[in-house]
Formats: C-alpha cells, sequence, structure tokens
C-alpha cells in the first residue's frame, strides 16, 4: 500500500524531497506544506518552487500545496518535518500531540530546537509524544542542488524501529538515490548537526586563508570531535566512518554548494553575522547549532574546541584570525 506523505517547509531540501518521492510513487498521494502564499501561488501555476531549486519541475496536484498545516497533517500518514530547527517550535505552535497521533514522524532536519536545545527526535518524543519506534530521521551527505541535477547520491534513514526505517528508505530510492538504514537515531542526529559547525569552522579558515593543507588537519580533527561527543551523549558501537558520519561532514565541509561553508566564508572575510545572513536566501544550520551545542556540551563537558572557537567568533564577537590561529595550537 502506497502511504500518503507530506512535506512541510518549503526550501531547498523539502523541494528536492518532493523530487525524489514524485520521482518514485503517485504524486496524487504526496503532500506540501510552506508558509509562503506567494510561492504557492506561482508552484500552482508554473509548475516550480520559485525561490529554492527552481530547475526543477513539481507535478504533485494543485490541492496538495497548501499554508494550511493542520490541513496537510491531517491528510498524510507520513510527516516529513524540513523547516530549519530554529523555527520548528514556532511552525509546530498550533499542531497538537493529538494531531500526530499514529503518524510516522520523519526529520530531515539538520539542527537543534533553541531553547529546548533538543535534537529533533527528541523534541518530537518530549514535547509531542510521539513515539520513539514513530520517529525516524534523513541524513547523509546529499545536497538538494545535487538532487535537482540527478546525481547519484546516498541517504541514511535512522529510526529505533529498523523495519519502519527500511520501508520508509523504499519511498525515497530512485535512480540516482540510494539508501541505508541505521538504529542510531542519536548519533545521527548530533553528528548532522555537529557537522554543519566544522564547515562554518571551514568556511571562516578558507575566508582567513588557510589552504587545503590545514583544511585537511582541520576536518581530521572534527571528525574526532564528533565522535568524542557521540560517544559520550549515546555511548553504542559505531563506525565513525559511515557516510552519515564522516560522509556528511566531508560533503558539507568541501563543497561548493554548502550554505554552512558559505556562511563562514564571509565570517572569515569581516562579514558580520547579520551580513552574512543578509546576503544567504538560505540558513546555514551551524549559527544556531553552535550556541545551542555550547549549552548542551556544559552538560557532557566533551573537548570540543573547534566548536569552542567557532561559538567564541559567532556569538563573542572574537577575532577569526586569532581565535583560529589559537586553534592551530591544538590541533594535530
Ligand atoms: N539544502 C540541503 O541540501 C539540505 C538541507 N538539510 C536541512 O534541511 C533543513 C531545511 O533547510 P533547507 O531546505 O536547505 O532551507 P533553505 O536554506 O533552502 O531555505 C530556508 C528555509 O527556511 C525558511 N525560513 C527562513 N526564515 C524563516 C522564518 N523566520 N520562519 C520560518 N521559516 C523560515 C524559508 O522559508 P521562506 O522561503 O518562506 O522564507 C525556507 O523554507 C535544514 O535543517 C537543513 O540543515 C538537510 C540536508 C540537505
Ligand atoms: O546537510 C547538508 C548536506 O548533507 C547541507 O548543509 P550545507 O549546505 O551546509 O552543506
Amino acid at each position: 500500500m502506497i502511504p500518503k506523505v507530506a512535506v512541510i517547509g518549503g526550501g531547498s531540501w523539502a523541494t528536492a524531497i518532493i523530487k525524489m518521492l514524485s520521482d518514485n510513487f503517485s504524486t496524487k498521494e504526496i503532500y506540501w506544506w510552506m508558509r509562503n502564499a506567494d510561492a504557492i501561488n506561482h508552484l500552482q501555476k508554473y509548475k516550480h518552487n520559485p525561490n529554492y531549486l527552481s530547475s526543477v519541475e513539481i507535478r504533485i496536484p494543485e490541492d496538495n500545496i497548501s499554508d494550511d498545516l493542520a490541513t496537510i497533517v491531517n491528510l498524510a500518514d507520513y510527516i516529513i518535518l524540513n523547516v530549519p530547527a530554529a523555527f520548528l517550535k514556532e511552525t509546530l505552535s498550533k499542531i497538537s500531540p493529538e494531531q500526530f497521533k499514529g503518524k510516522k514522524i520523519i526529520s530531515a532536519i539538520k539542527g537543534i530546537v533553541p531553547e529546548e536545545n533538543q535534537i529533533i527526535a527528541e523534541f518530537l518524543n518530549q514535547k509531542y509524544q510521539v513515539p520513539l519506534e514513530h520517529i525516524l530521521v534523513i541524513s547523509g551527505p546529499c545536497h538538494a542542488e545535487e538532487v535537482a541535477l540527478e546525481k547519484l547520491s546516498y541517504l541514511t534513514i535512522a529510526s529505533v524501529n529498523v523495519g519502519l526505517a527500511g520501508f520508509f528508505a523504499n519511498l525515497l530510492n530512485t535512480r540516482y538515490i540510494k539508501t541505508n538504514v541505521s538504529d542510531d537515531i542519536f548519533g545521527t542526529e548530533y553528528a548532522a548537526v555537529l557537522k554543519n559547525i566544522y564547515a562554518v569552522a571551514s568556511g571562516i579558515c578558507h575566508g582567513i586563508g588557510y589552504g587545503d593543507n590545514f583544511q585537511a588537519v582541520l576536518i581530521s580533527n572534527a571528525i574526532r570531535e564528533i565522535k568524542r561527543f557521540v560517544d559520550a551523549v549515546h555511548p553504542i558501537s559505531r563506525d565513525i566512518k559511515e557516510s552519515a558520519y564522516l560522509g556528511d561532514l566531508l560533503v558539507t565541509a568541501y563543497s561548493q554548494f554548502s550554505r554552512n561553508r558559505t556562511f563562514g566564508n564571509m565570517i572569515g572575510k569581516g562579514y558580520t553575522v547579520k551580513s552574512a545572513q543578509l546576503e544567504m536566501n538560505m540558513i546555514a544550520e551551524g549559527y544556531y547549532a553552535a550556541s545551542c551545542m555550547h549549552v548542551i556540551n556544559k552538560k557532557y563537558k566533551v573537548d570540543m574546541p573547534i566548536s569552542r572557537a567557532v561559538y567564541a567568533i559567532l556569538y563573542e564577537k572574537h577575532s577569526p584570525q586569532i581565535e583560529m590561529r589559537l586553534l592551530t595550537e591544538q590541533l594535530n
């Protein structure tokens, strides 16, 4: 049986997910919520998202796209959340736990819910009483821009319910998308959050003028930071070299498409946080994550010098040049 799937969010990744689903099964069963009514009108008229991945043709029926969240949630069995983490609480503010009851909720978000300082699975479980067995996470090294171009990409679907993860993975498999399944929902989410911070660091270093030689050292240290942290938070046996962990860090730290690296690059070149954000049409999750991880790590006290340096630059207005020079003394 083909389930009804809703995507919540109107950005690049949501548009890419709509494309993957549409290339795989009946578009009649796909629903899409976004907040921007003008974008919805444009989509209904011209079949393209005007603001993100505008080359992608959208084939789902006009009536399946709406800015009425309750209606879209009500229609679907599987709900893919894909607004940036900073706006998730506000987006879901009019949805009650009752409206999520019995539904499978999938996070395609790579971020932390601010103030709550929770990963998305924890937030859904604690604030919306969604059982962990009904929560899935989509992760892995995959840029929306390459999905639009149908470049071969791999995604990891993580859940404590690996049977459900396998079923959902099949909904995403296409000619250009391959999927893996993992039971490490906490490690997968935290690694995806942290890699955004390290991509900001990578961009800052590039903006200052550090070369590829140093970038390689930075990223080698970053993967060890990720390992230390996820092992502290959720100590299970995992191979940090798998693509959901190392792969995601690499693509985000090196790709021309990376929003976090682009944002960091501007900071390294002397832009203020505000001006760098205004310059970008897109959201760099690493900016928000640096602050949330700073708070979360007060509990775990994991040694995370790169993450700490990014926090100091973005939130304590430390000089990127000085902070990165100090960091170089701690890397190996
Ligand atoms: N892009 C990618 O390749 C990937 C992204 N992700 C994750 O997907 C999530 C969404 O990112 P992505 O699709 O890239 O987003 P984009 O950066 O492409 O787009 C920004 C999105 O944020 C919304 N937004 C901006 N400001 C606000 C606000 N104040 N309140 C509510 N919504 C707002 C925008 O809505 P509007 O247009 O209405 O302003 C738009 O939908 C993130 O967690 C990201 O890490 C994960 C894997 C890959
Ligand atoms: O998570 C992503 C790719 O896996 C996208 O984030 P960036 O655009 O910052 O690389």
